[in-house]
């Protein structure tokens, strides 16, 4: 029997790094998606096809007539971390520890980019390898199985991510809770800058910050948090559209600044978010983990010029819509 599962990319539209210490945040799966074929095999081995993935330590050497490649052990077994734990997971779930299992991994998400690569990689993992198990998991408990797969690679996580591409759609989330938000198309442009940063890494970066003087970052934390609740109520609220955007727009420029207070952006993420501004988006901040990765900006208007403007800048743009759909069981073959 073979499964092919897929779960999409999202992205944080307020709240990243504040929702890890227990702060609301509001986010959306999109358009992106990551595609995972299970299988079993009878080694008993877990064996990992990751094809989108290159493997930092790889080192080339030519001589005369020969070429030899030598892998980084370490690094490669550490990159392949997200699925070899999902894997495990429903093993231990399935009570089949030992049994042999084979995934193929194929994926649209730019890596370490902001966009939930990890989160979706693990989700569609854990789909694809329980429905081979025969296993009955609903979407919110394989995003729940998720969020312990990005603890125990990250060391921390609030769940976000993996909540959100297993049910898909627009959320708002709190310390495990999450309520589905009205559903509205949101005139966004994401500019990639085309570098990526680890989020386990950010993470531990405000981390230690925290612990070196709570006295400064809590309250940056807490004002993160009434930003979000701000947002909700916008976007909960009935005022005209123009009026809902420029609120959210101000709401994320102010989200930006305290990241970036932070040390979460870059100057290549903060030469995105202000060409996009110059070009006449309402908004513009970071999404996801930042160091690298992306931005989003809030564009009614002007979607194409923000585009361009993130182009000229260096940046990569995608226009994405957001995803209703979550996790989805695509295939299943005999
Ligand atoms: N297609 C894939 N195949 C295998 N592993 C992947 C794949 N995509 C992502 N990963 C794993 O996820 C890691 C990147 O996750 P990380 O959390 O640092 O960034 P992200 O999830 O892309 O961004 P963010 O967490 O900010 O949304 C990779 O180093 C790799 O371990
Ligand atoms: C940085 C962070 O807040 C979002 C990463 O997309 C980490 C997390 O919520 O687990
Ligand atoms: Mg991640």
């Amino acid at each position: 029997m073979r499964v092919l599962a897929s779960a999409p990319a999202k992205i944080i539209l307020f709240g990243e790094h504040s929702v890890v210490y227990g702060k609301p945040a509001i986010a959306a799966a999109i358009d992106l998606r990551t595609y995972v074929w299970a299988g079993f095999n009878d080694r008993g081995a877990i064996k990992i096809e990751a094809k989108d993935i290159r493997v930092p330590g790889l080192t080339v050497s030519f001589s005369e007539d020969e070429i030899y490649f030598e892998s980084d052990y370490g690094k490669a077994a550490e990159v392949l971390s997200y699925v070899r734990q999902a894997i495990e997971l429903v093993r231990e779930e399935a009570d089949a520890n030992g049994k042999g299992v084979t995934v193929s991994i194929t994926s649209q998400i730019p890596v370490g980019a902001g966009l939930g690569s990890s989160a979706a990689v693990a989700v569609a993992t854990i789909g694809a390898v329980s429905k081979l198990f025969g296993l009955e998991l609903t979407n919110e408990e394989i995003g729940k199985l998720g969020h312990k797969v990005e603890l125990l690679v990250q060391g921390a996580s609030s769940g976000i991510d993996p909540t959100v591409s297993a049910i898909g759609g627009f959320i708002h989330y709190e310390k495990g809770d999450f309520e589905h938000l009205p559903f509205m198309e949101l005139p966004i442009v994401v500019g990639y800058t085309g570098s990526s940063g680890s989020t386990k890494e950010l993470v531990a970066m405000v981390r230690r910050t925290y612990e070196e003087m709570p006295e400064v970052i809590e309250p940056v934390l807490v004002a993160m948090g009434k930003i979000v609740e701000k947002a909700r109520d916008v976007i909960t609220s009935d005022l005209d559209e123009e009026l809902r955007f420029t609120r959210l727009g101000r709401l994320m420029n102010l989200n930006h600044g305290l990241l970036d207070a932070l040390g979460v952006s870059t100057k290549k993420l903060s030469e995105l978010v202000y060409a996009a501004r110059v070009a006449g988006a309402i908004g513009a901040k970071i999404t996801g983990a930042g160091g690298g990765g992306c931005m989003y900006a809030l564009a009614p208007e002007n979607q194409s010029e923000v585009a361009t403007a993130i182009t000229i800048a260096g940046g990569t743009p995608m226009i994405t819509r957001i995803s209703r759909e979550g996790l989805r069981i695509e295939e299943v073959l005999p």
